[in-house]
């Protein structure tokens, strides 16, 4: 009973085979290790059973299967076969399936039922029934109950494996099919033949294209609605990731008639206009006058100007007299030893009057300064311990100190002496879609400071201040010159510009006063007045000129010379902008990996798509898992390499210490980490480094503008090397970045006009359910 599939599936290598033991099987990654008794199969295998692994459900013992795949060898347990594609093996004979149909597996069938269907039916039954259940009411005597229950078992029984098999023409894997298959079960092949698009809405990396080229194979309609709506939240979704919060009504429409309508199909925009009404009407989408957002980013937008209106509408519980608070600063100015600036004294002054202040500055204009200023003054008003140790749950400490990163987190705690946390750790976020702390289970505690705030999207903003409670000061820290978030939104920038919350921006330069170049060329880049004159060399700074084709054989050899100086390799930095041209990241991390941490005979090494990691290699975190406490952007070291046979998972494992924590990567999850001897300016926001080694050249120019320049330049602690094209970095910092983000937060501020969002609605939308 070998069908068509059967017969393509044979040409390449199989094994077909019964079911002997599972022996291995992990629930969330579906993947499965077991025995089977070859009956049959075309590869060079000589014993009788086999060892199969890959991503399947557990298979029932007993059970014969057709597995294809490939064979590989195991350095310890030999030879197994790696499949690719599965299926059960249907009984083949007539005997089988009136066997098979009789069997305890289906009630009500007995014998002679089983004999009907197969005389109607013939040794396609099984098949013919799945496909159409109906061809059922062609066997004499079948009720309509005994077909229903029968069709229902066969679909369980069968299901998995039917849609595998379908699936696999569209050339999806097993593991897509069983993300598929978890979805939509029964349904999974009606869905995927009538309305693909559905995927794109439910399966987990199931993107837009990929809908339309099975729509494609299916003929599903060019105009049907779905294709619309997935096309539109494909639109929305790319849009994030360039970071608008909403993309205006006109937009949508244009991008949704570009990517639907290719050369020669009229979808009409009336058509097009008529789907999107309808989706704003089923809150598929949000529609805001002329404004379309994803539900998740309008909540996130309207909530968190709910959330500062709440905050600031309640009245402070102290208010200081001026003499009070002067008396207080000038005594913390003692205790610190030091004079404030005015707008220092300012800051802090306003900050421990405000319910939520804005503090910005450049760096070296002393924000940490400030900070530490304004926990002493606040601690002596209200006549409170800053040891932690004093305090407990019942009375939990005071001021709660954080940032969106976790090395900046780490310099709070070490400029402060007082422990900090990242957001994303203070929230208690469950590394998919909720958060511990929100507006039922708010933080505790008096002060909450926030640092690196520029870096906060328009998601996390909201979701921090819905767990803070109302009676709590809240001063936000950044520096708005800098890039804006990864994420959606330019929360900082859009607070200051309404111009509706206390703020304070620092302008003189402290640390300058030490000597530093690099303080003085930031605040030369930021003034809009860095010329030539500013790149001369200075002790902590220096331009060295190259030319493209010299740049990665400058950089390498200033690095070099740095470690053989004796600094440690985590404390040099190399940022670029670009990752993929000649002078680009990859490249970079290529040849610095070669002269820092070669091959070597002490070390091993692991191959992971085109890279090779290897013992000692400098690393980065592409993404947060919380559940190890490593961030996005972390950096850390590898520090052991396991093979298969040396540990109880049987896969190969790399460990890597973030600063003191180990975390263990099973090899398929390299793909969270890379190479950091270079990162991008993008990654490096939040962190700093003793050394910056910052390549400028010609062919990065698409990027090069002054947010990213000021920001890269802004990461070194010590010195700061420039090497490359003096014009292209001069040309660099006056371009000022016209990527306009499209968000509507001012304007809400300002206008004091968000829509409401009722309370439980709010509670639906994760954050992060488009992420
Ligand atoms: N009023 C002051 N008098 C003397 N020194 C000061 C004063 N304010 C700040 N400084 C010194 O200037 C240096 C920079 O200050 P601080 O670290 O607070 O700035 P920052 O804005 O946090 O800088 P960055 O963003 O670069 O970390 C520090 O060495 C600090 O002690």
């Amino acid at each position: 009973m070998e069908t068509i599939d059967d017969k393509q599936q044979l040409e390449s290598g199989y094994i077909k085979g019964t079911l002997n033991r599972m022996i291995f099987h992990n629930e969330s990654e579906h993947f499965s290790i077991a025995s089977v008794r070859i009956k049959d199969t075309n590869e060079p295998i000589e014993e009788k059973d086999v060892v199969i692994k890959g991503h399947f459900s557990p298979l029932e013992e007993g059970e014969s299967y057709l597995f294809q795949g490939k064979i590989e060898q195991h350095p310890k347990f030999g030879q197994q076969y790696q499949i690719d594609f599965y299926r059960r093996v249907l009984p083949e004979s007539k005997d089988g399936l009136i066997a098979y149909l009789s069997s305890d597996l289906f009630q009500g069938i007995g014998k002679k039922t089983a004999e009907k269907i197969y005389q109607t039916l013939g040794n396609q039954a099984v098949n013919s029934i799945l496909n159409d259940k109906n061809v059922l009411d062609n066997v004499p005597g079948m009720k309509k109950e005994q077909a229903d229950r029968l069709y229902h078992a066969l679909k369980e029984h069968q299901g998995f494996e039917h849609v595998v098999i379908h699936v696999s023409q569209y050339g999806f894997g097993l593991k897509m099919a069983q993300k598929i298959y978890e979805v939509f079960k029964d349904e999974s092949l009606s869905i995927l033949q009538e309305d693909p698009y559905q995927l794109v809405f439910h399966v987990e990396g199931f993107g837009f294209h990929r809908a339309d080229e099975v729509a494609r194979v299916n003929q599903v309609p060019f105009d049907h609605p779905t294709r619309i709506r997935a096309a539109c939240l494909y639109i929305l979704q790319q849009s994030y990731q360039t970071g608008h919060v909403y993309l205006p009504t006109r937009d949508v429409l244009e991008s949704l008639d570009r990517l639907l309508n290719g050369s020669q199909q009229g979808i009409t925009f009336d058509h097009l206009s008529q789907q999107l009404i309808q989706m704003g009407e089923e809150g598929v989408v949000r529609i805001e006058t002329d404004r379309i957002y994803l539900p998740s980013l309008f909540h996130a937008e309207n909530g968190f100007c709910h959330q500062l209106d709440r905050i600031t509408a309640e009245k402070m519980d102290a208010d200081y007299t001026q003499a009070e608070l002067l008396k207080i600063i000038g005594s913390v100015e003692e205790e610190e030893s030091l004079s404030y600036g005015q707008d220092q004294f300012q800051a802090i002054e306003k900050s421990l009057q405000s319910k939520v202040m804005i503090l910005t500055g450049g760096p070296g204009t002393g924000k940490t300064t400030v900070i530490k200023g304004i926990i002493r003054a606040y601690a002596e008003l209200n006549e409170l311990s800053l040891n932690p140790d004093d305090y407990d749950q019942d009375e939990p400490f005071p001021f709660i100190l954080t940032a969106p990163t976790g090395r900046a987190a780490k310099r709070m705690t070490e400029s402060t002496g007082l422990p900090a946390r990242t957001v994303h750790r203070l929230l208690g976020w469950d590394g998919k879609n909720s958060f511990e702390k929100n507006q039922n289970n708010q933080l505790e505690g008096k002060v909450l400071i926030v640092d690196e705030f520029s870096m906060v999207d328009i998601w996390l903003a909201n979701q921090l201040f819905r767990a803070i409670p109302k009676d709590m000061q809240v001063l936000v820290v950044g520096d708005e010159d800098q890039l804006p978030s990864v994420g959606p939104g330019q929360v900082l920038t859009d607070m200051l510009g309404s111009e509706q919350l206390p703020y304070v921006q620092l302008q003189e330069v402290y640390r300058q006063k030490e000597g530093s170049r690099i303080i003085q060329l930031a605040h030369e880049i930021k003034n809009d007045n860095c010329t030539s004159q500013s790149l001369k060399k200075e002790r902590d700074f220096t331009f060295i000129d190259a030319k493209e084709h010299q740049l990665v054989d400058v950089v390498t050899h200033i690095v070099k010379r740095a470690i053989d100086k004796g600094i440690e390799p985590r404390e040099i930095q190399v940022l670029a902008p670009m990752y993929r041209t000649q002078v680009g990241i990859n490249k970079l991390n290529e040849e610095i990996q070669l002269l820092v941490n070669p091959p070597s005979k002490q070390k091993r090494d692991i191959k992971f798509k085109e890279l090779v990691y290897r013992t000692g290699d400098k690393v980065i975190q592409l993404v947060n898992q919380p559940e190890d406490g490593v961030y996005n952007g972390d950096i850390g070291e590898i520090v052991a390499i396991f093979r298969e046979d040396e540990n109880v998972d049987q896969v190969e494992q790399v460990v890597i210490d973030f600063d003191g924590k180990e975390v263990v990567y099973p090899k398929k999850d390299l793909t969270n980490i890379t190479h950091a001897y270079c990162t991008s300016i993008h990654k490096s926001q939040g962190s700093e480094f003793s050394i910056v080694i910052l390549p400028v050249v010609r062919s990065y120019r698409r990027m090069l503008r002054k947010n990213l320049l000021y920001t890269a330049i802004t990461r070194s602690k010590q010195s700061l090397i420039i090497c490359g094209d003096k014009q292209a970095f001069l040309e660099g910092v006056k371009t000022e970045d016209t990527n306009l983000r499209y968000t509507q937060l001012k304007e809400k501020l300002m206008e004091n006009n968000a829509t409401p969002i009722p309370d439980e609605e709010e509670e639906e939308i994760s954050p992060y359910d488009f992420m």
